[in-house]
């Protein structure tokens, strides 16, 4: 089987882990989750392994010099995220695809580099203020993270017009509707 994948990307607290977690739920036989590896330190319930595998800056470092990332970044300063060849790998050996939750420049970056084989969809929160509400409500980030969050945030909206599709996600349920058809759409095409 010829692997697709399927990037969600979005500004922080704009919902894509939400939404992704859904999908998996839903469809655990057609499509798994891309464990990016991270050097942040893990939240409350995290898994490594499961969540991301979280690992030193020397050792993602050391990593990068081997080229094992498809894409890597240093998302906020001095923490990095990337994308291993290995982990897309593994998952295409399943027999499954490839589901994404990644920051807006991964996205674009993954998008470039598979073509029609890749899906980018961008979700889009109701506005600026709706994402501080759902990023303060999910009380994972102290001020100054999200303040660097929402910095973030108001630089990768101006992206949006550059992704496949964008998904607003204002009721949850709906945003969760609406992603699920695109995706199996997606998938179901040559
Ligand atoms: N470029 C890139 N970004 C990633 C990767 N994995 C996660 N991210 C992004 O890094 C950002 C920070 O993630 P995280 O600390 O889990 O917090 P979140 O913002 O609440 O999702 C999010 O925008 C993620 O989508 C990756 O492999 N590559
Ligand atoms: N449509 C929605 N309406 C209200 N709250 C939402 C909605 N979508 C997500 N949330 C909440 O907003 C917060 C951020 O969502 P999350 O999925 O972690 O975003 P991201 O992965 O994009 O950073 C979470 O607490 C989540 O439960």
């Amino acid at each position: 089987m010829e692997g697709k994948l399927v990037i969600f990307s979005a500004p922080s607290g704009a919902g894509k882990t939400t939404i992704v977690r859904h999908l998996l739920s839903k469809h655990p036989d057609k499509i798994s989750f891309s464990i990016s590896a991270s050097t942040r330190t893990p939240r409350e319930g995290e898994v490594n392994g499961r969540d991301y595998y979280f690992i030193s800056k020397e050792e993602f470092l050391h990593r990068v010099a081997k080229k094992e990332f498809i894409e890597f970044e240093e998302v906020y300063s001095g923490t990095f995220y990337g994308t291993l060849r290995s982990e897309v790998e593994r998952i295409w050996a399943l027999g499954k695809h490839v589901i994404f939750d990644i920051d807006v420049e991964g996205g674009l970056h993954l998008k470039r580099k598979f073509g029609d084989r890749a899906l980018a969809i961008f979700v889009q929160p109701p506005s600026l203020e709706v994402l501080v509400q759902r990023l303060r409500g999910r009380g994972t980030d102290s001020e100054e993270k999200l303040r660097e969050r929402v910095a973030k945030a108001e630089k990768e909206l101006v992206y949006a017009d550059r992704f496949d599709v964008i998904l607003k996600n204002d009721n949850l349920d709906v945003a969760c509707t609406e992603a699920e058809q695109l995706m199996l759409t997606f998938l179901s095409t040559e």
